[in-house]
């Protein structure tokens, strides 16, 4: 038997002005376990006994929503519509909220909520989506956030491999990191969304948590700091500060990394918690980003266009005409058609030396008349213009 439970034997049985000191300032129960969890027990019964008819109810209810999904998915089938409905699901979502009585915070119940459209949606259809792998990346628990665990992840290498895996109906979406509150832009995003076919159709936004993990949680041996660009970004003045010394190599993704340093004890990683649990890894230090509120976005793309929600943004790409004040004309539809800019940012275009095109994110939807009589304007002000889509804002 172990000496803590010899000892808290003895204590039962003799009571020390020690251990009832302890067990007063700590209100440890002072019974010993076993009769200690049958009190517990016999008065938790009846309160058991209400939850598991309550878990039948949700059973039977849970199946009745799949059934109904089901019969959504037969109707789908015969008219060649898609499964997945983002406008649909935000709109349930925000329903969810709206009725919610509490105690359960309604971010809580969205999350099961996204789970119990997913396991629904799979009854219709198990959706391909191409993420960036390996297993255990940020990419991938945007994913998760966004569709559900009941989904078909197909993992690629690079952001370039999304977006052509989706283009080649690999997968009939992909997830990729759009822009970060430390560092802003992914630029490799916003190059392939000039050229790309897919629309934009979903947006996520995760906090980001980096650490810095190693397999035995001891850095005296690490000679290497490995992590995606982002990630070293994102925790440079931490790695500066503390591991000052240790050359910093930038990969693929973190879990990329977090699987290098599985193999090798002279190599730390820079990634999740997610990617410590898949890879077997301790934490040396956690919570390692320079800004605690370091979040990243992730948009969805496809080939799929959005229907209306309760709260979309639509996505536009546009260059100027080379003269004056032709950045000014270009934006004033917006300001005319009473439509609110959320997100401006501009790319060099590669080709033209000192000439930009401009990622505009603004409120509302495409199929919403002072939208379009804004954007029938915008375009004819642009020397380039092209619409990405139209999708639910999430926060
Ligand atoms: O309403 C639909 O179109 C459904 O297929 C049902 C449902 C849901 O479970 O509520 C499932 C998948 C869709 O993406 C949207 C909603």
């Amino acid at each position: 038997m172990h000496w803590w439970r010899i000892w808290k034997r003895l204590n039962a049985i003799t009571p020390n002005p020690i251990t009832a000191q302890i067990n007063q300032a700590t209100k440890v129960n002072p019974m010993p376990d076993n009769q200690a969890l049958q009190t517990v027990d016999t008065e938790l019964a009846p309160l058991r006994v209400q939850i598991d008819a309550l878990d039948t109810q949700l059973i039977t209810l849970l199946n009745e929503r799949a059934k109904l999904a089901q019969a959504v998915g037969h109707v789908k089938q015969k008219y060649k519509q898609p499964v997945f409905r983002p406008e649909r699901e935000a709109q349930v979502l925000e329903k969810i909220a709206q009725r919610n009585p509490g105690p359960l915070p309604s971010h809580h119940l969205q999350a099961l909520w996204r789970e119990v459209m997913s396991v629904c949606r799979a009854m219709e259809e198990a959706v391909k989506v191409a993420f960036l792998g390996p297993a255990g990346t940020y990419t991938e628990q945007a994913m998760a956030k966004q569709f559900g665990h009941a989904i078909h992840g197909i993992d690629c290498s690079t952001i370039d491999d999304i977006f052509r895996t989706v283009e080649a109906d690999g997968a009939a979406f992909g997830v990729v990191p759009i822009e970060n509150s430390i560092e802003g832009a992914i630029n490799r995003t916003m190059d392939l969304l000039l050229s790309t076919p897919l629309k934009i159709c979903g947006e996520v936004s995760l906090a980001i948590n980096h650490h810095l993990l190693q397999i035995t949680g001891d850095m005296s041996g690490v000679t290497t700091i490995v992590a995606h660009p982002q990630a070293l970004a994102q925790c440079h003045h931490w790695l500066k500060e503390h591991y000052p010394h240790i050359e910093q190599k930038p990969v693929g993704s973190n879990a990329q990394g977090a699987q290098m340093a599985q193999n090798d004890p002279t190599t730390a990683a820079i990634a999740s918690d997610i990617a410590a649990a898949t890879y077997g890894l301790q934490t040396v230090t956690a919570g390692i980003q320079d800004d605690a509120n370091n979040r990243t976005r992730f948009i969805v793309i496809g080939k799929q266009l959005c229907g209306t929600s309760p709260n979309d943004k639509t996505s536009l790409i546009l260059a100027t005409p080379n003269k004056a004040g032709a950045l000014y004309d270009l934006l004033e539809p917006l300001a005319k058609h009473g439509v609110s800019m959320l997100r401006f940012e501009s790319r060099p275009a590669k080709q033209k030396g000192w000439e930009y095109f401009f990622y505009i994110d603004f409120a509302g939807h495409i199929e919403q008349a002072n939208v379009q009589a804004a954007l029938a304007q915008l375009e004819d002000n642009s020397a380039f213009y092209k619409c990405l889509g139209s999708y639910p804002v999430t926060s």
